[in-house]
């Protein structure tokens, strides 16, 4: 391993505190101060959390048809996902692929993490519905889910930790 690059999942971060540089994996969100000898992740160290921000567009099929946009949702769930598939198109021809979902879910998203660009915070297993969980897992940092369906609607999601 050349001196300069870090193991695959390891971010090198400046401390607040003091000049020191920690070291931050991106698979369990946590700090050392040790430079990493082995990837993020390595044996034991499965992907315990991750971090997305995601893009909902509910229908009337959905369980809740209704949030922050329209008390009433009537659109049809083959109309929703016509809806994703247009941003999909605007996002993957972005620069800025992670401003450019914070700014179509805070305009669009039917979820209340609009106000926050779409952003869930970190998130374990089991947390969220297992259609959600399955496809936030299975992607890599900086990397955006096909059109994922749950009881809420469909949803785009952009792992970002
Ligand atoms: O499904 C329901 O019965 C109602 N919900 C669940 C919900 C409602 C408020 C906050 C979080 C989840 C939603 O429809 C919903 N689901 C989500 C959601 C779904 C998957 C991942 C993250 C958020 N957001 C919302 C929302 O209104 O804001």
């Amino acid at each position: 391993m050349s001196d300069n690059s870090l193991p695959p999942g390891w971010e090198k971060r400046q401390s607040r505190t003091n000049d020191r540089v920690y070291y931050f994996n991106t698979a369990t969100g946590q700090s050392q101060w040790e430079r990493p000898e082995h990837t993020a992740f390595g044996k034991g160290s499965e992907l315990t959390q991750v971090q997305c921000l995601h893009l909902l567009v509910k229908h009337e099929g959905s369980r809740n048809p209704s949030s922050w946009r329209s008390d009433r949702i009537t659109r049809s769930k083959e109309d929703a996902i016509n809806i994703l598939r247009n941003y999909e198109k605007e996002l993957k021809d972005a620069s800025d692929v992670q401003g450019k979902f914070r700014e179509l879910a805070k305009q669009f998203s039917d979820c209340s993490s609009a106000k926050r660009g779409g952003d869930l915070g970190p998130f374990k297993r089991r947390q969220m519905q297992k259609p959600f969980e399955d496809a936030s897992f299975a992607l890599e940092v900086g990397e955006m889910s096909d059109i994922v369906d749950t009881d809420s609607g469909v949803h785009l999601i952009y792992r970002i930790a």
